[in-house]
């Protein structure tokens, strides 16, 4: 079986992706390539996980001024044509969108030459690419039921997570407690600026509360520095630029300060975790609000949107969580109901069944 996979952008995008080619490459022996755009995560992690990349030109069509929006659909014929050109070389038994640049144009060659497709939505809302194409595709897989009425066939299959977070179990009450607080890989601003400013009094309301704060490559520093400026008991917060066993800190969290972007979400259903969820209000078409309110109406977790986010109102909002084990373990357990451990079984079987 040959599958190709289209699509790219930020790590949301490349990181599923890869895992769906892993899957397809070990358990059915598939022979994965990807097409992907210059601009991308993928020219580095692709070649990284081994598997070959082709780059198109995809020009950019959200949040850029009409000019270049203009250009960027003019060249779409173009790319188009280009992916036409390599599907004709590859000959792949299906493609496989994951939304981001490359996605849109190389599901429409694949439409056009009548090679069956197969597009995947992590978000609750599909982007600009997966919305394109999803009334033509073979079919889809998605993580949110919500989703599943911009595509044809689709599935509620789940987001792919690396297996350990299934494994963790609830968080026991009687120890000490833990608070974790990341943004994506880039870290977020909004919890480097607010949490150093109430985490004094925080702390002193929580005697048994240490925190952990990711605060992303470019941000330790200064945060450290804000909670040194505040005083308190600094001992109890433990400051770093990136989280390399995410599993690990879920499983030592009692809840958890977060972005609502696609992974993120998929992890704490598997983990069972309580989430106080604040989306990046700049996503595209502001989907990590979507994202969060999926699990907001399930009792999953709580969200406040950046705007209304003040030192009062994270801190009542935390205040009240972590002062009412009854309603994070509910929480947590709501979030499982959500989790999807067979999401990559499940999408390989879907892409198994387009090949025959
Ligand atoms: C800014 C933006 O537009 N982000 C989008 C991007 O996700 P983006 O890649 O920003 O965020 P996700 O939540 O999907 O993934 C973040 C991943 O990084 C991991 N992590 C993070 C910090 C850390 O210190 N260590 C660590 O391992 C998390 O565990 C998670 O696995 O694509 C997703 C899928 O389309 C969207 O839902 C997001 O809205």
């Amino acid at each position: 079986m040959r599958v190709l996979i289209a699509g790219g952008g930020t790590g949301g995008h490349v990181v599923p992706a890869l895992a769906i080619a892993r899957e397809l490459r070990d358990s059915a022996g598939a022979e994965v390539r990807f097409v992907g755009t210059a601009r991308g995560l993928e020219t580095r992690l692709v070649p990284e996980a081994g598997f070959p990349l082709e780059l198109i030109r995809v020009g950019q069509l959200k949040n850029v001024s009409a000019v270049t929006r203009v250009r960027t659909l003019a060249d779409l014929p173009l790319g188009v044509l280009r992916c036409v050109g390599l599907l004709r070389r590859f000959r792949p038994d299906v493609v496989v969108g994951v939304g981001g640049y490359a996605s849109g144009p190389a599901m429409m060659a694949a439409v056009l030459l009548g090679v069956p497709t197969l597009a995947f939505e992590p978000n609750a809302v599909p982007g600009l690419a997966n919305r394109m194409v999803g009334r033509m595709v073979s079919a889809a897989a998605v993580n949110f039921e919500e989703s599943r009425r911009y595509f044809r066939n689709a599935q509620v299959t789940g987001t792919p997570v690396r297996p350990e977070f299934f494994g963790i179990a609830p968080k026991e009450a009687g120890g000490r407690r833990r608070l974790l607080v990341f943004g994506a890989s880039q870290g977020a601003r909004v919890f480097n600026e607010l949490v150093p400013r109430i985490a004094e009094r925080l702390l002193g309301e929580f005697p048994d509360l240490d925190v952990v704060h990711q605060t992303g490559a470019r941000h330790g520093e200064s945060t450290a520095e804000a909670y040194r400026a505040v005083g308190g008991p600094f001992e109890r917060v433990r400051v770093t630029p990136y989280l390399d066993d995410m599993a690990g800190e879920f499983a030592a969290a009692d809840l958890v300060v977060c972005r609502s972007g696609a992974s993120t979400m998929a992890e704490l259903a598997a983990a069972g975790r309580a989430a106080v969820l604040v989306p990046f209000p700049q996503a595209a078409d502001d989907h990590q609000r979507k994202n969060a309110y999926a699990f907001v109406a399930r009792g999953a977790a709580e969200m406040v949107v950046e705007r209304e986010l003040t030192e009062e109102r994270l801190l009542g909002v935390l205040r009240g969580l972590l002062g009412d084990d009854a309603r994070r373990a509910a929480m947590g357990e709501a979030a499982r109901g959500l989790a999807h451990p067979d999401a990559l079984g499940r999408i390989a079987g879907m892409v198994r069944e387009l090949a025959r």
